[in-house]
């Protein structure tokens, strides 16, 4: 037996005496969760035995109360303990089956020998609670399997630096208890590893990376000081995948002061939320909050107005057409900028002496409060008082009024008109009250009067319920003519000069237009939205502690100053790649990503590109500038083809054998990335009847293996086995940002990319050597070809 057998014997023994623990573990904690649940079943069952009910007296009714908050809070105790049991047992079952994937042999300056650690999702301890039998992967000395060859190495505690020496650096691939692979690495870690995890097919979730996260990977997920900390990463360099790890990092490091309710990830779309959900849960953690911005802007302003969605935004950036479109399109990169912020600041400013509406307050169809008294009010208090402050002054006397009105209106006869509507619950509880009172009146007339003085209270306030609700909320404020009146101003100050786009007036025209048809473009949504919130106040979110931007480079400068307003006090992250800024405000602004972002952060930025195999990122980093940047990680595969054809005829047929070629090799995830919706719907129409495909649309939340067609912008974030990018002609691949379209949909692909081109191929690919890739002309199809 050489070494190598013996150190593979030695392993799988540990293997084995690890996954023993293992299951003694499962045992007892299954033991513990079955009485954890029996008891809960009982405290359910039996909740009121043990509450001593009594309500007599006012003291017996406090103690009843007492004794039930206390019944409540033991049950909700014994549910979250079965709940963290019940998530021990399913980190233990996943440990039963790949109990660790690595192992350093770490010297501690000073000490003569070496210990092994064994790196794994979780810790475990032995039987006897002494000693660690598994590292979690998050503990301070795991990072020595991220950061460090063997060699000399050093990591941090909290009672400061750990140095020493990694005498071996072992990774493993164990399933079903089992050890399947074993290897020693030196410089890099990871190659053979990672060949064999990339190797794999794209699923349709995403994987956690634990096993093999890079060095320049781990800076991100274990960065501690960074206020704002911005990742600009190559395509398929592992952005989100950190992004992630760093989540389940930070749970872990800060448990007892954070939990997943206190982080949120702003996600570029909701297929990619479901994509992702996996990983963390897959770690033993809850998932964080997760949102899209524009589902969040639609919650602030979907009740008032119609918003369009950032894809149907893109969808008329690229088909758009006419005299509207120029102007529109210098509006979308306008509005997305700081400049446009500052107007808006400078707007408001001035609004704190003049130029604010309002609305006139109604009641059953009359006006009660006029918009010239609010106005006079509003302007009557000092103008040093930031607005919002004043507004909620107004709100106070507004509801002072109402309160006044109230008393008035409810001497009116139509109160006790519709009083006779109420529910039987209502005239019961007045009921109850006039019994309760009634203790100290026998007099029956008298009983009558107060009846209905009580139902007349109940429907005036009832009635007025919803208009003080508006109140609080500050609906009073006409912020919508407000705005048109900052847009309509600002044509003259166009006239003095102002830092506006030449055609200003006929942006803020077709503004106008839209909002007063009630609809806000995306362009508008943000500065409105930003707008809105500096006249009635941010209501900023203290209670989130870190917030994740992925695809940052799809935010505008407005609408990150925006987030920063509404999340003030949270550590941010920042992740996206300038070559993938698809938007059409990315045109003439610096991306969130720029090295001129003038905040203070920490910057990291990722070259290497995990994803797709060695000639697809040759090929698609051929056609983007700085593209030499970008290294590819060593995985062969085949070369990328491009097939040129004639006509439709022959690119439908021939896309279909393209399809079934890949599926019959084995590739469970085909993608045939389409430039727009419109032509997808046109693909997926063609295709639907021959073969079994799904269209993904904004609307879509998962996706499943086989065979999808999907507009470029919607792939974002995710990848597939194979991707076929439907038409890669000079007609629909020229603009500036159809390159970063492009090289999106390119950059999608784990194994291997065909691109099909109608007629001439787009000038991006002209500028590929032509060893990179395959060319064929294709003239007509013979079946079977
Ligand atoms: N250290 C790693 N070990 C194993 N796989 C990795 C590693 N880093 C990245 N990957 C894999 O590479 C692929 C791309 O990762 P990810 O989606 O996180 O990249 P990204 O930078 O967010 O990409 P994009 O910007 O193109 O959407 C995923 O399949 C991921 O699992």
């Amino acid at each position: 037996m050489d070494e190598k057998d013996t150190e593979w014997k030695e392993e799988q023994q540990r293997v084995d005496q690890v996954v023993k623990e293992i299951q003694s573990k499962i045992t007892s904690f299954n033991e513990r969760a079955k009485g954890l649940k029996e008891k809960v079943i009982d405290i359910r069952k039996n909740f009121w035995d043990d509450v001593t009910v009594n309500l007599d007296e006012p003291d017996d009714i406090i103690e009843t109360q007492a004794s039930l908050k206390q019944q409540a809070e033991f049950l909700s105790e014994r549910e979250r303990s079965h709940g963290q049991v019940s998530e021990q047992l399913k980190t233990l079952e996943r440990m039963e089956d790949s109990p660790y994937f690595g192992r350093i042999d770490f010297a501690e300056d000073g000490e003569s020998t070496a210990e092994p650690i064994y790196i794994g999702i979780s810790s475990l301890m032995d039987e006897k609670d002494e000693e660690f039998l598994i590292y979690d992967w998050r503990a301070p000395i795991s990072s020595l399997y991220y950061d460090y060859p063997p060699g000399h190495a050093q990591y941090q505690t909290i009672e400061g630096t750990i140095d020493g020496e990694i005498e071996l650096k072992r990774q493993f691939i164990i399933r079903n208890s089992k050890l399947k692979g074993l290897f020693d690495t030196g410089l890099t870690i990871g190659d053979h590893l990672l060949q064999t995890v990339l190797g794999n097919n794209a699923d349709t979730n995403m994987k956690s990376i634990v096993a093999t996260i890079q060095r320049e990977q781990n800076q991100i997920i274990r960065n501690e000081k960074s206020d704002l900390l911005i990742v600009q990463g190559v395509a398929g360099s592992g952005k989100t995948s950190a992004a992630l790890q760093r989540i389940a990092y930070l749970l872990y490091s800060y448990r007892e002061v954070l939990s997943s309710e206190d982080i949120i990830l702003f996600s570029p779309n909701p297929l990619f939320n479901s994509y992702v959900a996996t990983v963390l849960p897959e770690l033993g953690e809850e998932n964080m909050k997760q949102t899209t911005f524009f589902q969040y802007v639609d919650a602030q302003l979907g009740r008032q107005f119609t918003i369009e969605s950032p894809f149907d935004q893109m969808e008329y950036y690229l088909t758009g057409k006419g005299e509207d479109y120029s102007t529109r399109v210098d509006g979308i990169s306008y509005k997305a900028s700081l400049t446009f912020k500052h107007q808006l600041e400078e707007f408001v400013h001035k609004l704190g002496d003049e130029g604010l509406r309002f609305r006139n307050i109604k009641f059953r169809g009359e006006e009660i409060i006029s918009n010239q008294e609010i106005k006079s009010y509003f302007y009557s208090l000092e103008n040093n008082i930031a607005i919002p402050n004043r507004m909620e002054s107004v709100a106070k006397w507004l509801l002072n009024k109402i309160s006044e009105f109230e008393r008035i209106e409810r001497e009116k006869d139509w109160v006790i008109e519709e009083s006779e509507l109420l529910d039987k619950e209502d005239y019961l509880n007045v009921h109850r009250q006039l019994q309760e009172e009634n203790k100290f009146s026998d007099d029956t007339f008298d009983d009558f009067e107060r009846e209905e003085k009580l139902l007349r209270k109940l429907v005036i306030e009832d009635r007025l319920k919803p208009l003080k609700q508006k109140i609080k909320r500050m609906f009073f404020v006409d912020i919508k003519n407000t705005y048109i009146h900052l847009l309509k101003q600002s044509y003259q100050t166009e006239k003095k000069g102002a830092d506006l786009p030449k055609n200003w007036s006929a942006i803020a025209q077709q503004t106008i237009e839209n909002i007063k048809d009630k609809y806000l473009t995306w362009e508008d949504s943000t500065p409105y939205l930003y707008f809105q919130k500096m006249l009635v106040g941010f209501h900023e979110n203290r209670s989130i502690r870190h917030v994740f931007i992925d695809e940052a480079q799809d935010y505008s400068p407005i609408q990150f100053a925006y987030l920063k307003k509404l999340f003030p006090s949270s550590r941010m992250t920042l992740l996206g790649d300038i070559n993938q800024a698809i938007y059409a405000h990315a045109l003439h602004q610096e991306t969130l990503l720029s090295d001129k972002m003038k905040e203070k952060h920490e910057r990291i930025t990722l070259t290497r590109s995990y994803r797709s195999t060695r000639p697809i990122v040759e090929f698609t980093k051929s056609f983007m500038p700085n593209g030499e940047l970008i290294e590819p990680f060593n995985r062969e595969g085949e070369k990328p083809v491009l097939i040129e054809v004639e006509n439709t005829d022959i690119l439908n047929e021939k896309l279909l054998q393209e399809i079934e070629k890949f599926q019959s090799k084995g590739h469970q995830t085909v993608a045939v990335i389409c430039k727009t919706v419109k032509e997808s719907e046109m693909v997926y129409r063609m295709l639907e009847n021959k073969i079994e495909v799904k269209l993904m649309s904004q609307q879509s939340h998962t996706f499943q293996k086989g065979l999808v067609v999907i507009p470029a912008y919607l792939a974002k974030g995710i990848e597939f086995d194979a991707v076929i990018i439907y038409n890669a002609s000079n007609t629909q691949y020229s603009k500036e940002l159809e390159r970063n379209l492009f090289y999106t949909a390119g950059t999608r692909a784990m194994h291997e990319l065909t691109m099909f081109s109608l007629g001439e191929p787009t000038a991006f690919i002209n500028v590929v050597p032509r060893n990179k890739f395959i060319h064929y002309k294709i003239h007509a199809v013979h079946k079977g070809q």
